[in-house]
């Protein structure tokens, strides 16, 4: 597994990660989320050895990545699909990759079943990939050492919908087997399908952490209705607390029941009632999208 204890890292004044600790468990798709410049990418490559904590620490099954003899037989780490070598063909890549892992050739084959690239495929130039094809590939150079812990910066992006559901598919496979895997992204809905817990991280601190059902469970409700300034009146004479949502209708600090029971008593004719599942969730995420203004920092490489 994945352990961070109090991770910062600056650079000059700057505080790209601020005391940052989580824990990514065996069996569990670890969600990391933030909006861009939050600090994921800066923190997974401290825990893949690749820049230095200014303090606290990061280790994958109990040691850190610098200190991990072959590790990539311990964790599999895909951070930038878009760095391999464009004029080499995938299975190329993945064969140069085993070879210097030291692990057998026969894992190239596997490691391409598992992303599901067919033999035409991995004979391809990657410069002839997709971004998905491309995602592929660095999946399969991360599972290449059959790996425990998988760590993947932002693997779904540019991926369609049927792409974010394969990689869940194969996420949740490795999970099951007593993979951990810690993946990030920038996009709420994306990370929603495909994690069972999640870390949200903004301006280089943890705000949320828990299972996604934790996080996504909201106290109250979304409603909209035919006439929706009736439906306003309605809950305000309640005195119920409702704020407009866009396309029409209320976040409603009731829960369904009662907002429902508001709607008959007034008459109001309803097109939607539901619980307020990750209204609040959504609602910080999209507040730190919005600060995510911060200042960035002059002058430092
Ligand atoms: N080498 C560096 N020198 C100076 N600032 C840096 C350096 N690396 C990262 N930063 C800054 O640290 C902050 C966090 O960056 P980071 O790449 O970790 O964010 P992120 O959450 O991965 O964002 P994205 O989703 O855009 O990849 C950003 O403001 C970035 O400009």
């Amino acid at each position: 597994m994945i352990e961070v204890k109090n991770l910062t890292k600056r650079y000059g004044d700057f505080v790209a990660v601020d005391d940052v600790s989580f824990t990514c468990k065996p069996g569990r798709v670890t969600g990391f989320l933030g909006p861009n410049g939050a600090g994921k990418s800066t923190t997974m490559r401290i825990i893949a050895g690749l820049t230095p904590a200014g303090s606290g620490s990061a280790t994958i099954n109990g040691v850190a990545y610098r200190d991990i003899p072959n590790p990539a037989t311990h964790v599999g780490v895909l951070l930038d699909a878009s760095a391999q070598h464009a004029g080499r063909t995938g299975a190329e890549i993945l064969r140069l990759s085993a070879t210097t892992l030291g692990v057998p050739a026969s894992r190239v084959d596997d490691a391409l079943a598992m992303v599901s690239l067919t033999p035409q495929e991995a004979g391809r130039r990657v410069r002839n990939y997709s971004l998905g094809m491309r995602q592929r590939l660095g999946i399969a150079n991360a599972l290449l050492g059959d790996p425990s812990v998988l760590m993947l910066d932002e693997p779904a992006n540019g991926l369609d919908p049927a792409g974010i559901h394969w990689m869940r598919t194969l996420l949740r496979g490795y999970a099951d087997r007593g993979g951990a895997v810690l993946l990030s992204s920038h996009l709420l809905h994306e990370i929603e399908i495909i994690a069972d817990d999640l870390v949200v991280i903004g301006n280089g601190r943890i705000v949320a952490e828990g299972t996604k059902e934790e996080l996504l469970a909201g106290t109250g409700s979304v409603v909209r209705a035919v006439d929706n300034n009736y439906l306003g009146q309605s809950l305000h004479a309640a005195g119920v607390a409702a704020h407009p949502v866009d396309g029409g209708g209320f976040r409603v600090e009731a829960t369904p029941d009662v907002v429902g029971r508001i709607a008959l008593d007034a008459q109001v004719h309803l097109v939607e009632l539901r619980g307020g599942d990750g209204a609040r969730l959504e609602e910080m995420f999209l507040q730190l999208t919005q600060q995510n203004q911060r200042e960035q920092p002059q002058g430092v490489q």
